[in-house]
């Protein structure tokens, strides 16, 4: 995957003190599903919002495109105010909803033309047939809805939503309930809008997803935002490599010779392990140090298993550890 690096200028799209409390449904309790987010987008990146169900991600969504009233705070996109320009401002935004309703009698090229037209964008075939092609559809322009595989509709869902070429797209959760193949399709797409400067941001709760995609991640939970960073620095800063010594003879206690930050025995005696670095590389360093110092010291062993914490890991510990990272 390429190395994208978007823009230092200002926000597209600036989110402050936002909250969204919806009213509880007969007895039950009010339901705060937004609670004071600030976030600020830039221009030409790709944002992976991560969460768990229910943690917020299609409110907030919902809130930029004018689409849930929130409570309380400001967005600003584009340099205006929601408040005052939403019309404005929602003609700049694409929206690729989790699910849509379309008519599948229609075909692919009136779907697409008919979208760009809803923003009050004026025909342009040329336009049009750029969107197709980016997303490999030209060649099924003249199919039915109901024709295309699942794969595809998604495509079109992405092309009618890009179809009155907004500055800002929202993919909610892009491939939730699709099986392998099709999410590595919908990774190339979005690789390809990337290639095409769209700002995208979208939402997942596939640490995966993230990991692949995203320029930067922001983690929310509960309708808090627990962190926004860099998806190296994520890894950088939380990121620990794990290595595993299984050796031939039993230790009872490690030598001076090889004693190294963050080695220890486990409680059998047979395995050393190694934990430590910042999961971008630094560990495995130590790691090849801890190796040659075993070879220097003729101490055998049969394996090492390395792994290095994935977002989930962190994600995991995000989650857990909550009064700690908000510290
Ligand atoms: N219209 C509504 N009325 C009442 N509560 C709602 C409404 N819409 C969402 N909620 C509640 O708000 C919280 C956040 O929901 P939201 O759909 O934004 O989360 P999400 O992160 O998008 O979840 P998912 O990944 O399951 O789509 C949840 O507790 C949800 O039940």
């Amino acid at each position: 995957m390429k190395a994208h690096i978007a823009a230092v200028t200002d926000p597209i799209l600036k989110i402050t003190c936002l909250d969204k409390t919806y009213p509880g449904r007969g007895a039950a309790p009010p339901v705060k599903a937004l609670d004071n987010v600030d976030l600020e987008i830039r221009k030409g990146e790709i944002f992976a919002l991560l969460g768990p169900n229910g943690a917020g991600k299609t409110t907030l969504i919902g809130a930029v495109c004018g689409l849930v009233r929130p409570t309380g705070g400001t967005i600003e996109a584009f340099g205006m105010d929601l408040k005052h320009e939403w019309r404005k401002i929602r003609a700049r935004i694409g929206l690729v909803p989790q699910e849509m309703a379309v008519d599948i009698f229609e075909t692919v090229h009136h779907a697409v033309t008919y979208s760009r037209g809803l923003f009050g964008r004026p025909a342009d075939g040329k336009r049009i047939e750029e969107v197709l092609r980016a997303l490999s559809l030209w060649d099924k322009r003249d199919s039915q809805l109901r024709m295309l595989s699942g794969g595809m509709k998604r495509r079109v869902l992405i092309a009618k939503a890009l179809a009155h070429d907004p500055d800002l797209l929202f993919l909610d959760e892009p491939t939730a309930g699709v099986d392998v193949e099709l999410r590595r399709d919908m990774w190339k797409q979005i690789d390809v809008l990337r290639e095409l400067g769209v700002t995208i941001i979208l939402t997942t709760h596939y640490i995966e997803e993230a990991e692949e995609m995203a320029d930067r991640v922001g983690v929310i939970d509960k309708g808090r935002i627990l962190l926004v960073d860099d998806k190296a620095s994520i890894m950088t800063r939380l990121g620990r490599t794990e290595a595993s010594f299984a050796l031939n003879a039993p230790m009872t206690v490690i030598p001076a010779s090889i004693a190294h930050e963050g080695l220890a025995l486990s409680d059998d005696g047979m395995a050393l392990t190694f934990r430590g670095g910042d999961g971008a590389g630094g560990g495995k360093e130590a790691v090849a140090e801890v190796a040659q110092r075993l070879a220097r010291e003729g101490i055998g062993y049969s394996a090492i298993d390395v792994r290095e914490s994935s977002l989930e890991d962190i994600f995991v510990k995000l989650v857990e550890d909550r009064p700690e990272i908000a510290a």
